[in-house]
């Protein structure tokens, strides 16, 4: 039974009227909601869970749990997340070809649906503050075999200095207080206080300014969150249509079990039941708010002069490949099918301290924190070349036939880190590796039957005792 505050009941009680027996309820008495998302970008293929439950709404998404040793997972095939978390990145309605900047982004699961919207054509910047955090965003978009974002860990106002009227759609989800995730995550109703909701409300708005410069005129903003208080929600929404006239657009939601957001909860705005409400007793998912809004066509933010950090000249420290390195690298691709994404990688790849990569972006960037800049090929190491295991997770968008299907002991083992033996010695050299045909590694199998464990060490799964 969840220990609400006195003061959190009392307000919704005030807002909500009876409903809000309702939503106490739902916030008790319920299981939380669990889901996932199928990617777009690989290979169709068969995957074991049951898909007889689709959320509604969304594209490819169906109810049920995903481990994080499944094969499902550790493939990139599947994305676990929650429900109403789905729909921001399905309301941004990325095109093929734009530029998008997901400012909150870590873990990535509005990341990896906004890369899979934009299908490798146009750049994705996906930003987390924390840098533990955006290692993990940083694992899940390799995952999930995207090649074209520049992943960055950045405060909001640092990235903005180098992005100026930049981007054409840029997602906030912005931290928050949490009430949506009280009944998953009830840890978090110890830190819930009316204090802590206004200082999630002045840690939004300073996040916002920054998008704000970030946005090219007539850019379209997505701001959501995960809470239900009116301050981080209606009432951010009324500040950016007043602060930076910003227009409140229409959400169109075809099937789909949410509610108007309340402009009574901010200035009574009529604009605000543009915005969308999910609550938990609408039987969806957890609590969500999510708003439209764009930047006047004719508005162009810029911080004052002086604050505005002063760009040194940009040192050119990467090169291209040189002939001799091509030729290393070759053979080793050779058995692959590539997608297009990789077409002349040859003369498109850059190298940075023998790390060979097609960049997402070149211009203006040699001064922020990156932790992957477009898709990395691979690893130059004395005379022989090591592909990554990026590559492994972007080949299996195409068909292959260099792969070796592992059976169940032996896949769990690869995961542990373990070298395998007396496997089948007919595929030399560098091999994909599947389990129930979901390719998730590379592996290097030798002349007498030695498979080398090419699965990362930051990803090996521990053993259990
Ligand atoms: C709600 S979570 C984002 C979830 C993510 N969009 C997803 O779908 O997986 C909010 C994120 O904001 C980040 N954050 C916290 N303070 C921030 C700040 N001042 N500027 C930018 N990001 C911040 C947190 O590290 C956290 O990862």
């Amino acid at each position: 039974m969840l220990k609400l505050p006195n003061e959190f009941t009392a307000k919704y009680r005030k807002l909500l009227g009876p409903k809000a027996d309702q939503l106490f309820a739902a916030m008790n008495d319920k299981e939380p909601k669990k889901a996932f998302r199928i990617n777009a970008l690989k290979q169709k293929q068969d995957i074991g869970y049951a898909l007889s439950k689709p959320v509604l709404g969304i594209n490819n998404a169906y109810y049920g749990q995903v481990s994080g040793s499944d094969p499902e997972w550790v493939s990139g095939m599947v994305y676990s997340q929650e429900p109403a978390a789905m729909f921001p990145a399905q309301i941004a309605q990325v095109k093929p070809g734009e530029k998008v900047l997901d400012l909150c982004a870590a873990p990535g699961g509005k990341s990896t649906a906004l890369a899979e919207q934009l299908r490798g054509d146009g750049l994705l910047v996906a930003n987390d503050i924390s840098s533990s955090r955006t290692k993990v965003l940083r694992e899940n978009l390799e995952r999930w075999g995207v090649t074209n974002a520049l992943i960055t860990n950045e405060s909001p106002a640092r990235l903005a200095q180098h992005f100026n009227n930049f981007f054409d759609k840029i997602v906030v989800d912005a931290p928050c207080s949490g009430e949506g995730m009280f009944r998953k995550n009830p840890d978090a109703v110890s830190y819930w206080s009316q204090d802590y909701v206004l200082t999630c409300q002045s840690r939004q708005k300073e996040i916002l300014a920054a998008a704000t410069e970030m946005l090219r005129p007539g850019g379209e903003l997505i701001y959501s969150t995960c809470t239900f208080a009116p301050e981080e929600d209606e009432q951010i929404v009324s500040w950016l249509a007043q602060t930076y006239n910003f227009e409140i657009l229409p959400i169109t939601l075809s099937n789909t079990n949410c509610a108007a957001g309340n402009p009574d909860w901010a200035d009574q705005n009529p604009a605000l039941t543009n915005t969308v409400r999910f609550w938990p007793f609408d039987e969806l998912g957890e609590g969500q708010f999510v708003a439209r809004l764009q930047k006047p066509a004719s508005s162009v933010i810029t911080k004052a002069k002086s604050q505005r950090q002063k760009r040194k000249r940009e040192k050119a420290s990467t090169r291209h490949l040189t002939n001799q390195e091509v030729e290393l690298i070759a053979p080793v691709l050779k058995p692959f099918n590539l997608p297009s994404a990789l077409s002349e990688w040859s003369t498109r790849c850059l190298v940075s301290h023998d790390h060979v990569f097609l960049p997402a972006l070149t211009t203006n960037i040699a001064h922020l924190k990156i932790l992957n800049n477009g898709f990395e090929l691979g690893l130059l190491k004395k005379n022989r070349f090591e592909p990554s295991h990026q590559l492994a997770m972007v080949l299996s968008q195409v068909e292959q036939k260099q792969v070796l299907e592992l059976n169940q002991p032996d896949f769990a083992a690869f995961l542990h880190g373990e070298t395998l033996r007396g496997q089948d010695k007919k595929m030399q050299g560098f091999i994909l590796l599947s389990y129930q045909h979901l390719i998730f590694s590379f592996g290097k199998n030798t002349r007498d039957g030695v498979l080398k464990n090419f699965y990362p060490k930051g990803l090996r799964i521990l053993k259990k005792d």
